[in-house]
């Protein structure tokens, strides 16, 4: 609290919300998906097949909208709160571009902002490649304000109870209340080899392979909460979507279509399939679960269910207010709760020496304990 009793956001006078980005209309499809791409040696053919994904949608993915929606939700909760702390919006790949968002922090005078990224895991794609946005984009903004990116929230309560209810909604819906229905997690696959180096050897950072091993911890914890809600011991599994790159470079598997086969052989019914990997329904949900892997469920006669994003629920909205005060204290020489569910302690708030490398050779990355 500061001295009008409010919670104390000092030093930090802005949020801003990283994420992926998405077209916003058909023109805008290709030169995203050239954004995405740039030097990632992705084949054509997928190129063309994830545009035509797009193209289904009307060109437009969901993903800008939802994140606006979050960033609405976040200042409707910082104003309940007392909190008065702008929140500014960046993308990796489309409009409003990072680098244009951090020349407009600049201009209005923001001298230190904490980093909320819509990606809850560690991993090349998913964090480091984030830190190397952020250093591109102060690198090109002279004066651009301190940054600091907030901790990894796989673990964290507000990002876990809300799958956690998820879950028991889409049982409900299933005939039988999903008795004997199985829970399929599903997250982006990555490299084999993305993976393997995810996290850091650095002792103070995440354990490797951070990627898989945090993806375990909030699946079993879901699982677990789960048990304690119904009853039942539900099997579950760990399974992947999304798969891209030159089919001879390994990826992270099964694919959530092949398992859904496995199971059908089985004699397994009814599924749930949970999208943990996912903070909102953006594409990789809206066609690569939704309308890819249902209809194999369909196809296969099983019944199933998929189960909601974290999306706005308020939980979720209130766990990056908590991370927000938690880190404003932590950089104020205090000793703030870390809350964390699950298997894993609460991660840095700097990223471990090494962590998460890029696979085409390092580049410079704010936000780490070498940085
Ligand atoms: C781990 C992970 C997340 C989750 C964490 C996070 O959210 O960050 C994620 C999210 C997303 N990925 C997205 C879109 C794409 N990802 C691609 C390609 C790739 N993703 C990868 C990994 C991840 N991706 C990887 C290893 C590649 C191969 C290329 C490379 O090595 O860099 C491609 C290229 C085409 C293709 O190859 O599929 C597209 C179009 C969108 C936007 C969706 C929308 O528009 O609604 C979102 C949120
Ligand atoms: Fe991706």
């Amino acid at each position: 609290m500061n001295s009008a009793g409010l919670p104390d956001v000092s030093p930090y006078d802005a949020l801003l919300v990283l994420s992926f980005g998405g077209p916003e209309k058909p023109d805008d499809v290709v030169p995203f998906l050239e954004n995405v791409t740039r030097g990632r040696g992705i084949p054509r053919e997928r190129l063309a097949q994830v545009g035509e994904h797009y193209f289904l949608f009307g060109g437009k993915s969901p993903i800008n909208d939802q994140n606006r929606a979050l960033i609405a939700a976040l200042e409707k909760d910082f104003a309940d709160h007392g909190i008065d702390l702008p929140v500014y919006f960046g993308n990796r790949n489309w409009d409003p571009y990072l680098a244009d968002t951090l020349a407009e922090m600049t201009a209005a005078g923001v001298r230190r902002a904490a980093v909320f990224t819509t990606s809850a895991y560690s991993s090349w794609s998913s964090c480091r490649q984030y830190r190397e946005n952020l250093a591109d984009a102060v690198a090109e903004v002279p004066g651009a304000p301190v940054l600091d990116r907030l901790r990894q929230y796989y673990n964290h309560p507000g990002f876990l109870e809300p799958a956690v209810d998820a879950v028991l909604a889409s049982l409900a819906e299933l005939p039988g209340g999903g008795d004997a229905a199985r829970l399929v997690f599903v997250t982006h696959s990555i490299p084999t080899e993305m993976n393997d180096t995810s996290g850091s050897e650095d002792p103070a950072g995440q354990p490797r392979p951070a990627y898989v091993t945090q993806h375990r911890s909030a699946v079993d914890e879901v699982a677990r909460r789960v048990r304690e809600a119904t009853g039942r011991a539900h099997r579950h599994d760990l399974v992947y979507c999304s798969r891209s790159g030159a089919p001879s470079t390994p990826w992270l598997e099964p694919d959530v279509n092949d398992h859904l086969e496995e199971l059908a052989t089985d004699g397994v019914a009814q599924v749930v399939m949970v999208p943990i990997g996912f903070v909102s329904d953006h594409m990789e949900v809206i066609y690569d679960l939704d309308t890819e892997a249902m209809a194999t469920a369909s196809r296969l006669g099983i019944q199933a269910v998929r189960a909601a994003t974290a999306g706005v629920d308020e939980r979720f909205v209130a766990m990056v207010r908590e991370l927000v005060l938690e880190r404003a204290a932590a950089e104020r020489g205090e000793s703030p709760e870390r809350p964390a569910v699950g298997s894993m302690p609460a991660g840095p708030d700097r990223c471990g020496v090494g962590c998460c490398p890029n696979p085409k050779g390092a580049r410079p990355a704010l936000c780490g304990a070498d940085s």
